[in-house]
């Protein structure tokens, strides 16, 4: 058969390009890549081996070779892994498989195509082999069919491939790149030796390089060295030891580094990570890291995650969710576990009793992970930047652990007054005055609304401490958590906000008093604006502002969380409030005094849209809102 040309889609052409803006400076991450390939096609191989043997009875002894040729400026990485059917070649040596990556790299601008860091978002993979070489070739045969259906694919990465049928009697890949002049180094075997270890020391398949072979001369031999022909030979140069079956004390930081690079194709180092055999009735050993940097994808709904599985050091599966909750989706890492049969799938993961045991214990694994990480406050903030949002889930969805998760949360207050989320529960605890029994919070669309917002007027007088909210995630974990410690959460805007023992009795009678006193003109209020509020009282939490609203419920809506439930198409009631004022405000004294009922009227619409403005930020007719304000001004 001739060789057929097709068109690389469209995404693989952008990230080819992608790869030659960024990656240069980094050339040698493709031999990771390839490696990784390799190791992995070798892995798919030996797990379908174990319920058919045939597969790998002719060529049993799995490795993975590289050779470098001088005089044909090659580099072959081979390996005898499980291999390509021609369908399989097309479709994974044409596009970019996974669908977020491809939609990821749809939607990015050129700009964006020149930034590096954002590479490290997704595995370049095999396409990285173009930034070596100007032509790539592959060899490779499926270990499910004969000989007479091997593949050879090739391209120079210009926009289009070539492939054809051909003849090949082992199977597995051979991927020969024709390198660029300014990659010829690769070709010698100093160098790429000290890449392959680089890469691949901890990987468990076996990684030969052929290398001339070294001959102590014989007695006498001397002198006849030039004259003997130079013997090449394959030789292992990586230890070929998984990593994380070692003990953990012999295992240097570097290697674990190297070896998370490896596992989760990430160009950067690992924030930290956690390494534990366990023994006795569920045994297992975990590797857990976490990234420094969030994936793109995060808060995707099919964002990929999970650990890799191994079962009895056989590679069973990459993303198995089963072993760690939503809310910890950004570790990373694998287990590796004789607790199940090798022949678990999905399915029966999904079902099995050692499935649970082991998530528990990998989810408290995790947790103690991020907890010690928490001890060092520089790396905290970043964790928390990248991750805080995401472990917000976790009082929600892992009830068992809601305490421990909440422990790890960090929040902005009024105790640092600027917007660092850095204060944690128990931070907050240690600094509350012995009459206080509540944690007080505030949810507000940004910071600059939180921290300016009337409701902590009465707070900051009282030098009580706040924590800020204004992460999307804020309202609904707070509306899902009563306390921590045992301390109720109580959220400042609660309409019947309970000071408890913070509260001063002389002012509570104040209020009452304040009440009576100013009747009037709560009754001229309540008759302008009718069925717009549910109620207009004297406010005991303000101090500076005219009026606030509060919700009956306790619990208000933030304009934000409106909009967030508007557009899931959600009915929501139209929202009525309580209007407070401050009847000691300057305003409110002024509007008091107005006699005209129509001029009063647009005293009691100004007082009230002033509280909606400071509590939601907008306005639904800010016109009608200009218009009645003008009209005072002008008088
Ligand atoms: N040496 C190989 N043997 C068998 N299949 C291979 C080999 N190299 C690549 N492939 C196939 O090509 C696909 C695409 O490879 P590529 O490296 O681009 O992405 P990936 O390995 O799936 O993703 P990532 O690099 O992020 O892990 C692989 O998933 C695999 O199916």
């Amino acid at each position: 058969m001739s060789a057929q040309v097709h068109g690389f889609q469209t995404e693989v052409n952008k990230l080819l390009k992608l790869l030659a803006n960024s990656l240069y400076s980094n050339k040698e991450v493709f031999i990771r890549e390839l490696i990784s390939n390799a190791s992995d096609a070798i892995d798919k191989l030996h797990f379908l081996a174990l319920t058919d043997p045939e597969l790998t009875k002719d060529d049993p002894v799995l490795r993975i070779r590289i050779r470098a040729d001088k005089d044909t400026n090659t580099l072959t990485i081979s390996d005898n892994g499980l291999g390509m059917t021609m369908q399989e070649a097309c479709d994974n040596l044409g596009t970019i498989a996974k669908s977020g990556t491809e939609a990821f790299i749809a939607g990015m601008s050129d700009d964006a195509v020149k930034n590096s860091q954002l590479i490290g978002q997704f595995g370049v993979g095999f396409y990285s082999a173009f930034i070596v070489a100007d032509k790539v070739t592959v060899l490779t045969r499926s270990a499910k069919v004969g000989a007479e259906e091997g593949v050879r694919w090739e391209s120079t990465g210009e926009g289009t491939y070539t492939s054809e049928t051909i003849k090949r009697d082992q199977r597995g890949t051979d991927v020969i790149l024709h390198l660029k002049d300014d990659a010829k180094d690769f070709l010698d075997t100093w160098t790429l030796r000290q890449a392959i270890t680089k890469y691949s020391d901890h990987i468990s398949t076996p990684v030969e390089l052929y290398e001339e072979k070294f001959e102590a001369p014989k007695e006498g031999e001397e002198n006849k060295d030039e004259k003997k022909e130079k013997v090449f030979e394959y030789v292992q140069v990586n230890n070929a030891q998984a990593l994380w079956t070692r003990p953990a004390k012999e295992i240097k930081d570097e290697e674990y580094k190297s070896f998370y690079q490896h596992l989760c194709q990430d160009y950067q180092d690992p924030m930290t990570w956690s390494h534990n055999r366990v023994e006795g009735e569920l045994e297992y050993t975990s590797l857990l890291f976490i990234p420094q940097v969030a994936p793109w994808d995060l808060f995707n709904r099919d964002n990929k995650h999970g650990l890799k599985l191994f079962v009895q050091r056989v590679f069973i599966m990459d993303d198995a969710e089963q072993f760690l909750p939503n809310y910890l989706r950004f570790v990373k890492g694998l287990v590796d576990t004789n607790s199940l049969p090798l022949n678990v799938s999905r399915e029966l993961l999904q079902e099995s009793s050692v499935t649970r045991k082991l998530k528990k214990a990998l989810t408290k694994r995790a947790l103690s992970m991020i907890e010690k990480l928490s001890a060092d406050k520089e790396k905290y903030a970043k964790f928390i930047a990248q991750f805080g949002n995401v472990l917000k889930e976790g009082p929600v969805e892992d009830y068992s652990n809601r305490e421990a998760v909440l422990k790890l949360l960090r929040f902005a207050s009024t105790h640092n007054d600027n917007s660092v989320q850095d204060v944690s529960l128990a931070d907050y605890i240690s600094r509350m005055p012995k009459e206080q029994s509540k944690i007080y919070y505030l949810t507000a669309e940004s910071y600059q609304a939180a921290s300016s917002s009337p409701y902590l007027e009465t707070f900051k007088k009282k030098g009580i401490e706040v924590l800020l909210m204004w992460d999307r995630i804020d309202e609904w974990l707070m509306g899902n958590v009563t306390e921590f410690d045992g301390k109720e959460f109580v959220a400042v805007t609660a309409s019947d906000l309970k000071l408890g023992d913070l509260a001063d009795k002389e002012e509570e009678k104040r209020t009452q008093e304040a009440e009576k006193e100013h009747k009037d003109i709560i009754e001229r209020i309540k008759k302008v604006l009718g069925d717009k509020v549910s109620d207009v009282k004297v406010s005991s939490r303000l101090v500076d502002s005219p009026s606030c609203v509060v919700g009956e419920q306790g619990h208000m809506l933030t304009a934000q969380m409106r909009r967030l439930l508007e557009a899931t198409g959600q009915q929501i009631p139209e929202e009525k409030y309580i209007l407070e004022i401050n009847p000691t405000h300057p305003l409110i004294v002024k509007a008091a005094e107005e006699i005209d009922e129509s001029c009063f009227a647009k005293w009691a619409e100004l007082i009230y849209a002033q509280a909606l403005l400071a509590d939601q930020g907008a306005l639904k007719d800010p016109s009608a809102f200009v218009k009645c304000m003008n009209e005072l001004l002008i008088g």
